[in-house]
């Protein structure tokens, strides 16, 4: 209690270099497992690109001045002869490797045959073959490490003739639900609400690139059951994310969970509305390597504020990723500032143009306006958003196609 909040930029940097520093070790894993998982060292090209000279038509591969004897034909994945003798063309596939000796490839409907049998036309000025090394040469880096790895890494990596991958796995994360008032099925009412984070933040942390394991809850408000409940989702989490208790309220027992436990807060509250009272500490993990809890506030909009503001840039730490860099919009209309806090406020993106619309039910206790949101404008302290200006926003992770 009484700790200052940080600003909210600074704990994103806290988060971001606790994660990078505790990032599991690389793994060497088959390339076709490792979507959704990151480079760890360059993506060097094992070989030229292409690592022979290829047709890129179907044609005639010939020797000097036509017409041309036919010598023989090359497919894709076989070795041709030289072409030894000016005057002689082998038949050749899209694809196949160019006869040594060739000096231009004839498409085929660009050629006629004469009576005997010889090929004649006239080649195109450009050559219609892709030269060695035109895409990459050899030990050339292709993707830095820290790149996210998605299908078209992986098939870049096949075409350089990767069989495996050194690679961050994704972050394993565990959820801990805290609140005896929360229903997990059935209509609220009588003192009772639904949980509406335990359903939908293992989602959330599978958009930002975890692996959403252990799932528990609601853990029964005493600090015995909280301090046992953390414990059990170390074993199998780099990640443990918690929501509600992180104030100090008579069954808010998060803080002293962490004090038993020997966790050292990384950031304990924020500098922002809503969600303020946000945290991420580290606990010493059984294997000596550190394990972060991040401590989401019970109110649900506050929570994904606290998801999107810290574990964001965590996960991203943990990955070995560059730490995530946020796009600007243009504010449609005004949007308050929130005194010395960042104001993140719930906004709509316009596709077309790329505004940003406020949208309204946002308060902290709800989750009517986020789920029609594209994320959050940040307002810094001491401004306010004017019409016209240029904000940072912070993205909901969400997946193309799932735009509201
Ligand atoms: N004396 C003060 N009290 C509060 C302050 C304050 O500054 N002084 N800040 C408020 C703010 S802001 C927030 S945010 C909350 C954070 O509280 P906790 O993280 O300790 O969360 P809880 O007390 O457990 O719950 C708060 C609220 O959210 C509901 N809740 C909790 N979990 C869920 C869930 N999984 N699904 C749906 N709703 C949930 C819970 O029922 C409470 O209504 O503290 C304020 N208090
Ligand atoms: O900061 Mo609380 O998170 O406003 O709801």
């Amino acid at each position: 209690m009484g700790t200052a909040p940080v600003d909210w930029e600074e704990a994103r940097s806290l988060v971001y270099a606790a994660g990078l520093a505790a990032a599991p070790p690389a793994v060497e894993v088959p390339l076709g497992e490792t979507d959704g998982h990151t480079l760890a060292a360059p993506l060097t090209t094992l070989t030229d690109l292409p690592a022979f000279p290829t047709s890129s038509v179907d044609g005639w591969a010939v020797r000097g001045q036509g017409p041309w004897r036919v010598v023989g034909r090359v497919l894709a994945g076989g070795t041709p002869p030289p072409l030894a003798d000016d005057g002689t063309t082998v038949e050749i596939a899209t694809g196949a490797m160019l006869p040594e000796g060739a000096t231009a490839v004839l498409r085929v409907e660009e050629s006629s045959r004469t009576g005997d049998g010889l090929v004649s036309g006239t080649p195109r000025a450009q050559a219609e073959w892709r030269a060695p090394g035109e895409e990459a040469r050899r030990g050339e880096a292709l993707m830095p490490a820290g790149s996210p790895v998605n299908p078209g890494v992986i098939g870049l990596a096949a075409s350089c003739g990767y069989d495996t991958l050194p690679v961050r796995r994704p972050p394993r994360a565990a959820l801990l639900v805290f609140g005896d008032e929360l229903l997990t099925a059935g209509l609220p009412g009588a003192g009772r609400v639904r949980d509406a984070l335990g359903t939908p933040v293992p989602a959330w942390l599978r958009r930002y690139g975890a692996e959403p394991g252990h799932l528990h809850g609601p853990v029964e408000d005493t600090l015995p059951a909280h301090v046992d409940a953390i414990r059990k989702a170390i074993e199998g989490a780099d990640l443990i994310c918690t929501t509600g208790g992180t104030m100090h309220g008579p069954v808010d027992h998060l803080h002293p969970a962490l004090a038993e436990l020997g966790a050292e807060y990384v950031v304990n509250t924020v500098a922002v509305r809503p969600g303020f009272p946000m945290l991420v500490a580290r606990i010493p993990g059984p294997d000596g390597r550190p394990r972060f809890l991040a401590g989401l506030p019970g109110n649900p909009q506050s929570a994904i504020v606290a998801l999107v503001s810290l574990v964001a840039p965590l996960l991203a730490g943990l990955q070995g990723r560059p730490s995530p860099v946020l796009p600007c919009v243009t504010l449609a209309e005004a949007v308050p500032g929130r005194g010395d806090f960042t104001h993140l406020a719930l906004v709509r993106v316009d596709p077309v143009d790329g505004t940003a619309h406020p949208v309204r039910h946002v308060g902290s206790a709800m989750l009517r306006g986020l789920a029609q949101s594209d994320g959050f404008a940040v307002i810094r302290p001491g401004t306010s958003g004017e019409p016209g200006a240029q904000v940072p926003l912070v993205p909901l992770p969400l997946l193309n196609g799932e735009r509201p």
